[in-house]
Formats: C-alpha cells, structure tokens, sequence
C-alpha cells in the first residue's frame, strides 16, 4: 500500500507547530515491508533547505487562474528521515523563508495543484492521500470534482483537522484559480457565503480524523462556524490521538539536552538539566521550576499568564519560565513583566527548537492552560522527559493527563479558564513538589508511559483498510 501525506509543515524539514511533528513522525510509523508511507511538502527558503542536498527529477507549469507557473519536484540526496519525501518547489510563490503568509490561498493552491498534477503523471497512484489542515483541504474537493483529476476519483483521501480555528477562508472571487469542475458542485467549496478548504475538506474527504477523540466530541458543539457541519457528517468522523516519535523525544539520546538521563538516573538528570536551564536564566534551581512553551495565542490560554505570573512571583515559591511567540496583547505584557522580576521569572521570545528540548528535561512542571487544545503534544514529550503536566482538561489534554487526585492520577488538572484557577493549580504542584517521595514516584510513573506512535499509526492503517475494503454490514 502506497500512502501520500500532503502538508505544509514536516519535522525537521519545517515545523511551526504541532503539525510538523506529526508529520514527521507518523510515515516513519506506518511504514513497513508492505506499506510505503511518503510525504509531499512545499520547498521553502530555510535553514533545513539550505544545508541539505537535493535534485530535481521534475518540472512543469500549473495553471492558476490566468497564470502559468512553474514548478519542480525534488527529492533529498541524502534522505535518512525514515521515510520518502517530495519537495514540490514553486519557486515564486513557495520558496520563503516563512510557511505562512497573507498570501497563503495562492501558495497552497498551487502546491496543491502541482502536487495532484505530478502525482496524476505516477504509473501507480497512491492508494491513499492523507491530506493535514486547512492549507492542503482543497486537495479532497480537487481528486473528487476536478475534470483534469478524474484518475484520482476511486481513491480514498483522508483528512485530519490538526486544528479546525484556522479554516483557510477566501472569497468566490477567487473561484477561478482552482481548475475546472462542474459548477453545479460549487456548494461543496462553500461555508457560509465563501470559500472554505477545511469546511470543503471535511465535506470531500472519504474519512476524517482528528488528533484526539475528545476533541472531535467538542467540535460538534465548538468549531468556530463548522458546528453544523461536523455534526451532520459525524458518521465518517473519528478522534485519533496523536503519538510522539520516540527516537526525537528521547532522554538517552537527545542531542539537544544539557544531560542525557533515563529512568535510572531521573533525579540526577533531571537535577543537571535543570541547574542548566536556571542557570542560562538566572532563575533559582532551589525553588519548583514552572514552563510554558507554545504559540502566546487565546487559545493556548496565554492570555492568563500576565495576572497568574505575578501572584506566582509575589508568592516567591517557584520560578516560571516561557518560551514562545505570538499575538503582541499577551506577548507585550509577559515581556514587560520581566523588568524587575530578574530571578523569578524570565522568557525567550521566539522560536527555539533545542531550548524547548532543554526545558522539557530540565523543568519541574509544564503550564498547559489551554481554551482549545486538539490533541497537544507539549504535555506527552513532559511526561516522557519526567516533568509533571498541569493542563486545563480539554480535548487531547483530557485524554492524555489524569490528576493526581485519582488513583492512579499523574498530572494536575483543573477545569476553568481562569487565572485564579491556574494559581491554583500552580500551588496545588507545589505542595506535590514539597512531597518529595510522591513527586519522584510520580515522575517515574509518567516517563513509564507509552505514547510512541505505534498504536495510533496502526489505527490509521486499519482505517485506510476498512476504506479500501468496506465492511457492510
Ligand atoms: N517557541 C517555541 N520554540 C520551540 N518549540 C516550540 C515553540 N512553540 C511551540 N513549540 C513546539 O511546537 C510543538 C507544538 O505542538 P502542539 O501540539 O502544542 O501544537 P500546535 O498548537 O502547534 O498544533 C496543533 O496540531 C497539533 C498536532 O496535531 C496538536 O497536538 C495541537 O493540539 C494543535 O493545536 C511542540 O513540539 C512544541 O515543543
């Protein structure tokens, strides 16, 4: 079986987000003596491109709207990913040095239509196309309804909602730079008077998934607009939770750490790591260490941080520490609180790959407030680096971390979005911390846990199966 995964992002080719690590994770998963599990991607301008070989084995035009474009297909020289990877290079539009943009409807539309046209050109097309968010959710409509795709109609596309907030959105303007379809099917593009890939996708698409179980339960009630929708096509939607790859998240082997540690060693390792990262921040190694690292967006519930930060630093019982970038009204101020809380509190702002590493293994406790979180990754690379998650029960969140207060409980949980309940939270860590023998029982039990990608690559692979080969009962 040949599958094709078609997205924006890859690890450790591009990632932005969540969306790469999944990407770049679940082909090496799937892929087997009988399953071949390959990616397709934009070539962008960055650092990955740059100290990488490739070569082109094929170029051509596109056609959007009244332009003809050119384009390549590359592939690695020296690929040892763990799977197959296409680069569709358009380089007027594509090759940035960013993923997203203000002109993402042009950009992705044309990766998508370079991609299906070059895949169209293959003597054996792919037995599944497996399509990631909105930026590749056109590619569903296009094998169904698209005059020049007809080869692609008998195969099954998939599609998984990594987060349905952002939906693509554009106007019927734009209608013509999609290629020729029968236009009485226009309505399968449409979600409440434009354009909309993911509401097209999920419309479109033979099956579709999203990361976690619990969160395709909330969007039939919460799906910025797309209620409706998800809840009418509710029998060919299921909830997959993502996995981690656990050769990139491994405390043995991680490059990127101050010192490796396994489960043997967890108080030592994680003592080094974190007199590291207290001392790069000039935070005190003595007191629980707090971290959050993520997009400072609503939805991650970062909003909260500046009012819960400074009753935490007036407290002056633990040390927090942030990574991350986002919207400049919860970003301003969580940098603004710096001046004067020099010692207690302290963040980076931006992106850092190997400092996100550092703070997994070298962090006591990571701040996972989230309004809306499909599946989250942050909180299983924790509990597979020995620190303790603290998440606002909801989507993957809730079905990945069981408080304390149950039998077998290993995290800290608490229900509202507010910044009195993530205090609350935060203290109720702390006087877990200040029970040394129970928190170093509990760190053992959550770098124990298995969320490698093994179960869920199957359960994929069973649900291209039972597309391929329906069941009726
Ligand atoms: N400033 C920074 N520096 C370095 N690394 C950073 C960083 N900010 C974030 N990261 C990393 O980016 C990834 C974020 O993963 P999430 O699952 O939290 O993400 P996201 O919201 O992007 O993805 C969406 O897709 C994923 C995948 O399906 C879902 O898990 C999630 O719920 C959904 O919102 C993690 O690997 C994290 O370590």
């Amino acid at each position: 079986m040949t599958i094709i995964h078609i997205s924006a992002e890859c690890y450790p080719v591009a990632k932005v987000g969540g969306l790469a690590d999944v990407v770049g994770a679940l082909p090496k998963y799937q892929s087997t003596d009988e399953i071949s599990s390959k990616v397709i991607m934009p070539f962008y301008d960055n650092k990955f491109t740059k100290t990488h070989s490739f070569h082109k084995f094929y170029s051509s035009n596109i056609k959007l709207g009244s332009d003809i474009i050119e384009f390549n297909v590359l592939t690695l020289n020296d690929n040892n990913l763990g799977f197959d990877i296409f680069f569709v290079d358009v380089p007027s539009l594509l090759f940035k040095d960013y993923v997203y943009s203000s002109e993402d409807t042009e950009r992705f539309l044309a990766f998508q239509i370079a991609t299906l046209d070059w895949l169209s050109t293959w003597n054996d097309i792919p037995d599944i196309v497996h399509c990631h968010d909105h930026h590749t959710g056109l590619t569903p409509f296009m094998m169904r309804e698209c005059l020049k795709y007809e080869r692609f109609r008998e195969i099954p596309s998939i599609f998984t909602i990594h987060n349905a907030q952002y939906q693509g959105w554009f106007s019927h303007d734009k209608v013509g730079l999609i290629p020729e379809f029968n236009f009485d099917n226009v309505g399968l593009l449409d979600w409440g008077g434009t354009i909309n890939p993911l509401a097209a996708a999920i419309k479109c698409a033979w099956r579709v998934t999203t990361v976690s179980p619990s969160y395709m339960e909330e969007l039939k009630t919460a799906a910025n607009g797309l209620e409706g929708l998800l809840s009418s096509e509710a029998d060919k939607c299921v909830g997959v939770l993502n996995g981690i790859d656990t050769a990139v998240w491994n405390t043995e082997t991680d490059p990127f750490i101050d010192t490796n540690y396994s489960l043997k060693n967890l108080v030592k390792g994680k003592t080094a790591n974190k007199a590291y990262l207290c001392k790069r921040f000039n935070l005190d190694p003595k007191k629980p260490l707090f971290a959050f690292i993520g997009r400072l967006v609503l939805e991650k519930g970062a909003d909260l941080f500046p009012e819960a930060f400074k009753t935490i630093i007036k407290d002056k019982k633990a040390s927090i520490l942030l990574l991350g970038s986002g919207n400049p009204e919860i970003q301003n101020p969580l940098e603004e609180l710096l001046e004067g809380n020099e010692g207690i509190y302290n963040a980076f702002i931006g992106y850092d790959e190997a400092l996100s590493h550092n703070i997994y293994a070298g962090a006591d406790f990571l701040l996972m407030p989230s309004r809306v979180e499909p599946c989250g990754l942050n909180q299983m690379y924790s509990l597979r680096y020995g620190t303790v998650p603290i998440v606002r029960s909801i989507g993957g969140l809730k079905d990945t971390v069981t408080d304390i207060s149950d039998a077998n409980g290993f995290g800290i949980c608490h229900q509202e979005i507010t910044a009195a309940s993530m205090v609350n939270a935060v203290n109720r860590a702390i006087e877990l911390y200040n029970d040394k023998a129970r928190y170093r029982k509990i760190q053992r039990r959550i770098m124990a846990i298995d969320h490698s990608w093994n179960k869920s690559a199957e359960t994929y692979i069973n649900l291209y199966e039972l597309i391929k080969h329906p069941i009726n009962d």
